[in-house]
């Protein structure tokens, strides 16, 4: 991986690169894949990596089934999704000092792992569900509690001042309730975001707009967020409340900070300064994140992201843009000729832990949908469909991931020309 600042690297790959770069955002056509970054902009990590950003706590995600209380589990659920938010959005920038442009997968590409600690395992399923337009779908499952995340996301990017990202997408959890037999399910969206700091050559992102989640049990929380310069000063704010559904001034618990540093969760409305009501905290300097294991990449399917990128990946790690034009063009042709064949044939490719459900509405988007201003179909046409993990498929796609040598080689080369 590159190192150094922003500086050093133009200097050291080429002066002019940034600037160029910025000329061609400003004549910006929204589709993100186009952006022709300079080498230290570029990440050898793919989107469907990105997916493993909900986890990386798996005791915090699978909290909420411990908490018998119902508002209590939703404050949980609420807990998590903001713990979530500093490694989704800025653990690029701390890791490198900027963000990067990740790598834009191709469709059927996978990225499997699974979590071990104290919180049991926690198992993670991505999948390159669609490319045109390209959306990632996700299952996250810790098995000792049954707490699972299924969720689908695609971007919608336009240029005002600075690039500006919307989510389209959604993801839904679901909790075993501790005291019945029945299954919670959260509905949860997704924050906008922009870029900042493009001007200085060294991009970050900030979140903007609100987020909601809102529960089969009746709670729902709101999450507005803001950067420098609004209220709070502070890059990376937000102040969330948690309320009855429909009842928005009816604050059970407020939840205020940095989504990058520290949150204090309060009961009822927030009271500046106090610690009277202070009912939680967060401090991600004091709580580890849990590694996840992947597979080695000689022993990954071939539609493995790892596997799959680890030329592009080399190319980029030496900084040879041409190596990354030359490993890129390979996959993206083979992935060309390969949906011309499916048209030539009359077929689509399968996705093999996925589903886009064909009996609109959706049940999840019907019930909680409205309450957070998501459509039955969920924007299905932005994202290819409103996908679903389909559990029948999983034990026959488990069982194909371990392939001959012969078939290995064999999907390699008519699937990414490699
Ligand atoms: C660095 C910049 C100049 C090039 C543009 C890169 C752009 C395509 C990247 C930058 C940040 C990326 C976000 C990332 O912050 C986090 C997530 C959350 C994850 O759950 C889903 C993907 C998403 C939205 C990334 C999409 C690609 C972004 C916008």
């Amino acid at each position: 991986m590159e190192s150094g600042s922003p500086s050093q690297q133009q200097q050291s790959n080429g002066g002019g690169s940034w600037g160029a770069f910025l000329k061609s955002i400003a004549s910006f056509n929204g589709d993100l894949a186009s952006l022709t970054a300079p080498p230290f902009i570029l990440s050898s990590t793919s989107l469907t990596e990105f997916s493993s950003y909900w986890a990386e706590h798996p005791s915090t995600f699978a909290n909420p089934a411990q908490e018998p209380d119902a508002a209590k589990r939703a404050l949980s659920v609420l807990k998590w999704f903001l713990t979530t938010l500093k490694q989704q959005y800025a653990s690029r920038s701390e890791q490198y000092g900027n963000e990067k442009k990740p790598l834009n997968p191709f469709l059927g590409e996978l990225f499997l792992g699974k979590w071990e600690d104290e919180a049991g395992t926690t198992e993670l399923i991505s999948e390159q569900v669609s490319h045109h337009p390209p959306a990632t779908a996700y299952c996250i499952t810790n098995i000792p509690s049954g707490v699972r995340l299924e969720g689908y996301n695609a971007q919608k990017a336009s240029f005002s001042k600075t690039i500006n990202i919307k989510q389209i997408g959604h993801a839904v959890l679901t909790v075993p309730s501790p005291s019945s037999t029945e299954l919670d399910t959260y509905l949860i969206t997704l924050p906008s975001l922009h870029i900042e700091g493009l001007i200085f050559g060294s991009p970050f992102i900030e979140l903007d707009g609100a987020s909601y989640i809102t529960s089969s049990t009746g709670f729902t929380a709101k999450i507005d967020y803001s950067g420098k310069g609004w209220l709070s000063g502070k890059k990376n704010s937000f102040t969330a409340t948690l309320y009855p559904s429909g009842k928005e001034k009816d604050v059970l618990f407020n939840v205020s900070g940095q989504w990058t540093k520290t949150f204090e969760i309060h009961s009822g409305v927030a009271k500046h300064n106090s610690k009277d009501n202070v009912v939680g905290y967060w401090d991600p300097s004091q709580v580890s994140t849990t590694k996840l294991i992947v597979s080695p990449v000689e022993k990954q399917h071939p539609l493995e992201s790892r596997r799959a990128w680890a030329k592009v990946a080399a190319a980029i790690a030496k900084g040879d843009l041409d190596a990354v034009g030359q490993e890129k063009s390979k996959i993206e042709n083979a992935q060309r000729e390969m949906r011309a064949k499916e048209k030539a044939e009359g077929r689509n490719w399968e996705r093999r832990y996925f589903n886009a459900r064909s009996d609109a509405p959706d049940p999840v988007l019907s019930k909680l949908g409205p309450i957070v201003g998501l459509a039955e179909h969920g924007d299905a046409e932005k994202t290819g469909g409103v996908w679903r993990f389909d559990l029948t498929k999983t034990e026959k796609a488990h069982e194909q991931l371990s392939l001959t040598d012969d078939d290995a080689r064999k999907i390699a080369k008519e699937l990414l020309g490699q």
